[in-house]
């Protein structure tokens, strides 16, 4: 069988036969390609594409079939550009690179040739950087581990580097992992780096707050829009969570905030291992290693049945709890000095401890954690000159317990509590728990899925 036509007369630019291109199963065969890969003319017209070059360009297959591979540099990125010039010239080439969808990849350009040397087109791969090597002899080494740019590493104690390595022989496994622990105890840190998120030619490594999830946006967001259906408003689809996550961890943060519509469809797709974006009936695979965390109390919403049973079941393969700081003096000391020499990096002068404020530091019980550690410091170091005293060390208010907040909302003159009074104490609890755990209005925004001017607004009413 021929793969092209003789119809241009430059022997050098023959065109691909029509006939072959158009055969279904021959999309059928570029589909299973673990790999993106394109066919091309020798002009640079992109003559078809598989679903995987699609997401790996974040550009729609309409975009892409019958357009020429240059006109997408802008876009997609230069890596692009250096692809379209070596068509241009019929040279063989490959290349590494960060596309502009954020992956990195390995592109190798290969040209079609006829037994008589002349082109008649070009195969397009991009391999992803950082498929999971399954193998890897430096799986367990977390301290070479580079830090993201901007991002310390995170402070290992023996104790934490044991959780970790569990951590990731589980994943190296192929197993789910559950990370429990109390608000701040470093279950996200954690995720991060057995997801080795950040490291140079790192696997993806996507951070679903399931809080934010609404039922509404859960099958959009998690599985995708598919191009050009009569769902999709942008045209381009849109990339879902899970395959964004392909080849490397879908991390779902507070999992136990799905809602019950949410948790039978995750456990639906964990089930199958297979979905389909919005729009299309096409069942798609993806490889993730999954990894989720909860600071709630699992035993409880599982007793309650607010928490499926089978959905736990398959995330919690492996279950890891993350100590609480106060049952870890020596993680108290490393944090310390981790946290002081950031806080005095281009600081004058330093910060340097009195032995009251460490004595005060041993001492505290930290219910925020690790979180709070860093706000203690945070708030010396913003106070103090340059020797932080006794007076500078600075808790957090404990939070208020509902009831307090609820008890204390009747009338001054001791006249009962009307029920909008009552249900206003409660949102206020509510408001003022999320700010204190997620350090900011707007992180309590996001947190609680309501925008800033609402939760600035009931704040200020709650006052
Ligand atoms: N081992 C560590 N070394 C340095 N900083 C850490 C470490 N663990 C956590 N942190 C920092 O402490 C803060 C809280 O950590 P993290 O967000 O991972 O907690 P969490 O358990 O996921 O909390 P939550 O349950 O509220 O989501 C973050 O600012 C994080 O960078």
């Amino acid at each position: 069988m021929k793969f092209y036509a003789n119809d241009i007369t430059a022997l050098g630019h023959r065109r691909l036969r029509p006939g072959f291109i158009d055969e279904p199963q021959f999309g059928a065969f570029l589909e299973a390609f673990p790999d993106g890969v394109a066919l091309l003319e020798t002009d640079g017209t992109i003559k078809l594409v598989n679903s995987k070059l699609e997401l790996l360009l974040n550009l729609a297959r309409g975009d892409l079939v019958g357009s020429e591979l240059a006109r997408h540099a802008k876009t997609a990125g230069p890596l692009v550009q250096k692809l379209a010039a070596a068509l241009q010239q019929l040279k063989r080439i490959e290349v590494s690179g960060t596309l502009n969808s954020q992956r990195t990849v390995t592109a190798s350009l290969g040209i079609l040739r006829t037994p008589d040397g002349g082109a008649y087109g070009a195969l397009l791969t991009l391999r992803e950087a950082g498929r999971p090597h399954r193998e890897g002899s430096d799986k367990f080494r977390f301290e070479a581990e580079p830090a993201a740019a901007g991002r310390a590493s995170p402070v290992l104690t023996p104790r934490l580097q044991a959780v970790a390595r569990r951590a990731a022989s589980a994943i190296e496994r192929g197993s789910a992992v559950l990370l429990t622990g109390e608000t701040g105890t470093g279950k996200t840190e954690l995720a991060r780096l057995v997801g080795k998120a950040g490291a140079s030619n790192a696997p993806p490594f996507v951070h679903v707050n399931c809080g934010m999830l609404t039922d509404a946006q859960f099958d959009a967001e998690m599985f995708g829009i598919e191009p050009g259906s009569a769902l999709d408003t942008s045209t381009r689809g849109k990339l879902g969570f899970v395959e964004a996550a392909d080849g490397g961890t879908l991390f779902l943060d507070q999992v136990t905030d799905l809602t019950p519509v949410a948790q039978m469809k995750l456990v639906a797709f964990l089930e199958s291992q297979t979905f389909s974006r919005l729009g299309s009936v096409q069942r798609r695979k993806a490889r993730i290693s999954l990894v989720t965390a909860t600071n709630a109390d699992l035993s409880a919403l599982l007793a309650s049945g607010a928490f499926r049973s089978d959905l736990y079941y398959r995330i919690a393969v492996v279950t890891l709890d993350l100590p609480a700081l106060r049952d870890q003096p020596e993680l108290v000391a490393a944090l310390t000095e981790h946290f002081l020499r950031r806080l005095n990096a281009g600081r004058t002068p330093a910060l340097r401890l009195s032995s009251t404020f460490m004595e005060r530091l041993a001492a505290h019980a930290y219910p925020g954690n690790i979180r709070e550690l860093a706000n203690i410091l945070e708030r010396a170091a913003a106070t103090a000159e340059d020797m932080a005293l006794a007076e500078h060390f600075i808790a957090p208010a404990p939070a208020p317990s509902p009831t307090n907040a609820i008890m204390s909302s009747g009338g001054k003159d001791g006249s009962p509590a009307s029920f909008r009074d009552l249900v206003q104490a409660f949102e206020g609890w509510v408001l003022e728990k999320s700010i204190a755990e997620h350090g900011s209005k707007r992180g309590a925004a996001k947190a609680l899925g309501i925008d800033i001017a609402t939760l600035v607004r009931k704040t200020k009413r709650t006052r």
